[in-house]
């Protein structure tokens, strides 16, 4: 499997006689965050089902290597009477974890997830976003290679949504992620490479983002700059904007400091 971490070939699954996915064939790399799109209905959860062993496919082959798969569902079981905390050292001893790790991970998930105030809550008075980290942390106790999230942020507020995509850029250092969204904004925070479905077919097969970075710099002489030759760069009076592609940042923002501009702001942004 060398770098790949996932192999799907012509994955194809039917359920009672309708054809949900058609020869889906797709590789995914290990640490890459990868997007699958497309619109409602389109098989985005069946194939991840598919990928987390959930469903077996109609035909095709699913190569995990030995890889452990970590699967959050798109909608968390309502009504559980157990308390968060509770439930999470349940679902963890039912796979084996020894009593001393699950402790040691519950203080630094619960932590992590911010959720000291809700452990003694009932999972069925928890929010939404309460069930959903609960869901993610339930996977995480595994210590999976990768973790599947169907959908992880449709149904959340907005304050919901900016803490779980605070989240998952620390968790896509640390674990592969495949997602299932139709949010752009999802995509475009998180993803390194995107694929789109749709009914059932892939529409084309993993376009990696480059992720560049978006200097903002005051400058004195701009001749500087232009001997400095940085891949994209506009002007705004003595404010330059620079874009410039990650693996160079570190040596044009030491140029720039050497050249006495002053930066005013550096930011991510990934491009297909
Ligand atoms: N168990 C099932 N039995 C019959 N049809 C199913 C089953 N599961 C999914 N389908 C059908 O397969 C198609 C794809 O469903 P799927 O849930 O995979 O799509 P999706 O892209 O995840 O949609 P959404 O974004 O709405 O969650 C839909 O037409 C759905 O009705």
């Amino acid at each position: 499997m060398d770098k790949n971490i996932l192999e799907v070939s012509n994955v194809s699954k039917e359920i009672g006689g309708k054809k949900i996915l058609k020869n889906i064939t797709f590789t995914c790399e290990d640490y890459t965050t990868l997007a699958i799109r497309g619109s409602n209905g389109s098989g985005k959860s069946t194939l991840l089902k598919i990928l987390a062993g959930i469903y077996e496919p109609t035909s095709g082959v699913v190569n995990r290597g030995n890889r452990k798969v970590g699967y959050v569902t798109e909608h968390f079981p309502e009504s559980l009477r157990f308390k968060l905390k509770e439930y999470l050292i349940l679902t963890a001893s039912f796979q084996n974890i020894p009593k001393q790790q699950i402790e040691e991970d519950l203080i630094k998930y619960i932590e992590m997830f911010n959720l000291q105030a809700h452990v003694n809550t009932p999972l069925k008075k928890c929010s939404k976003g309460t069930k959903q980290k609960v869901g993610i942390i339930q996977a995480l106790m595994m210590k999976p290679d990768i973790l599947l999230l169907d959908e992880p942020l449709t149904g959340l507020d907005s304050a919901t949504q900016s803490e779980l995509f605070y989240l998952l850029e620390k968790l896509k250092k640390q674990v592969t992620i495949i997602f299932t969204t139709h949010e752009e904004k999802m995509i475009e925070s998180l993803a390194d490479a995107i694929f789109s479905v749709e009914s059932g077919e892939v529409l084309h097969n993993p376009q990696f983002r480059t992720l560049q970075k978006l200097i903002k710099v005051n400058f004195k002489d701009q001749s500087i700059l232009r001997k400095l030759n940085p891949d994209q760069i506009t002007y705004e009076g003595n404010t330059a904007f620079i874009t410039v592609d990650t693996t160079k940042s570190d040596e044009l923002l030491l140029a720039l400091l050497n050249n006495n501009c002053s930066i005013l702001e550096v930011k991510e942004r990934r491009e297909v």
